[in-house]
């Protein structure tokens, strides 16, 4: 059967690596240091993960991608959202990171003609998720492939409210889920009203300029304590568990209160540890441009 994406093992003791398959490790090996992103494998070719990952001279070769079998892939194209510009609204706002979202490619760039083509290697630790309006999510769904939209995936998907969600960090070398609501309908101004308690945007005075229409919004306490990202989380899935079927819907972008100290999390959330992802509903004609040449079928 075609690579059915979003399935994971369900037993208990299972390894976390095949709870997970769908997580990578995105290394950029710069002069300062090596810095540390997370990514989701969509296909044998494409990683998505966020654009902030990387920097404007930042070439593929310096961009390890490794799967949860510990094998490494050559990357040969980093494509970031062309909407996506950190810089944006400077001086202002120093950061900005509306569009943050890249497809990292993988393959092999000195492929010789008949060459061996590099690409992901799937097995019970590497497996692909399930993205929104595609038909793999129809089936993940058990909806008829035929008549469901993709407005039917995001009424599905993002109903109105908390909707329940998980990301996936790494805790003494094991993949570990943390549970957060998505808040959507009349929660998500109580939310986004939040951003504006990181430093960063202490003197932003609207939150829309910086809490643009492209992201969902986790964290925080109330109703129930929400886990909180820390920088090393970036670029990782935000998903949905969908029946034991698991739909990326976001890419973890950015947090309010940097409550992690060398990816060790400190113990207690705090009211205003709000997290920002970009949704992937926000940036489908983007991702189908891309994708479409690797297989994926869009609604
Ligand atoms: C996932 C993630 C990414 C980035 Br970039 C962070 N840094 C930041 N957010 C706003 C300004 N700078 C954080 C923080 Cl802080 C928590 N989680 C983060």
């Amino acid at each position: 059967a075609m690579n059915m994406c979003g399935m994971a093992k369900e037993y208990d003791d299972a390894p976390s690596e095949e709870k997970n398959p769908w997580i990578v490790s995105i290394s950029i090996i710069r002069e300062g240091g090596v810095e540390k992103c997370k990514g989701a494998v969509l296909t044998p070719h494409f990683i998505l993960t966020a654009a902030h990952c990387f920097n404007i001279d930042d070439q593929a070769h310096q961009i390890k991608v490794e799967t949860n079998d510990r094998k490494r892939y050559k990357v040969i194209n980093v494509i970031s959202h062309p909407n996506y510009n950190v810089n944006a609204k400077k001086p202002k706002i120093a950061e900005f990171y509306d569009y943050d979202i890249a497809l990292v490619e993988i393959g092999d760039m000195n492929k010789k003609p008949g060459g061996k083509e590099e690409k992901i290697e799937f097995s019970s630790k590497v497996r692909p998720i399930c993205i929104p309006c595609t038909e793999g999510t129809t089936r993940a769904l058990r909806k008829k492939v035929a008549q469901t939209t993709c407005d039917e995936h995001e009424a599905t998907l993002l109903k109105w409210g908390l909707v329940e969600a998980m990301f996936i960090t790494q805790e003494d070398n094991q993949l570990t889920r943390k549970d957060v609501t998505i808040k959507t309908g009349d929660q998500k101004p109580v939310c986004n009203r939040d951003a504006l308690k990181a430093p960063l945007y202490a003197d932003v005075k609207d939150v829309n300029e910086v809490v643009t229409d492209r992201f969902l919004c986790t964290g925080g306490t109330e109703p129930h304590v929400n886990a909180f990202t820390c920088k090393g989380d970036s670029g990782g899935p935000l998903v949905i568990n969908h029946r034991q079927r698991y739909i990326q819907v976001g890419v973890i972008s950015w947090g309010v209160t940097n409550l992690c100290l060398n990816n060790i999390r400190q113990p207690f959330a705090k009211a205003e540890s709000r997290d920002f992802h970009t949704n992937l509903f926000k940036v489908l004609p983007w991702l189908e441009s891309k994708l479409k040449e690797d297989g994926l079928g869009f609604l």
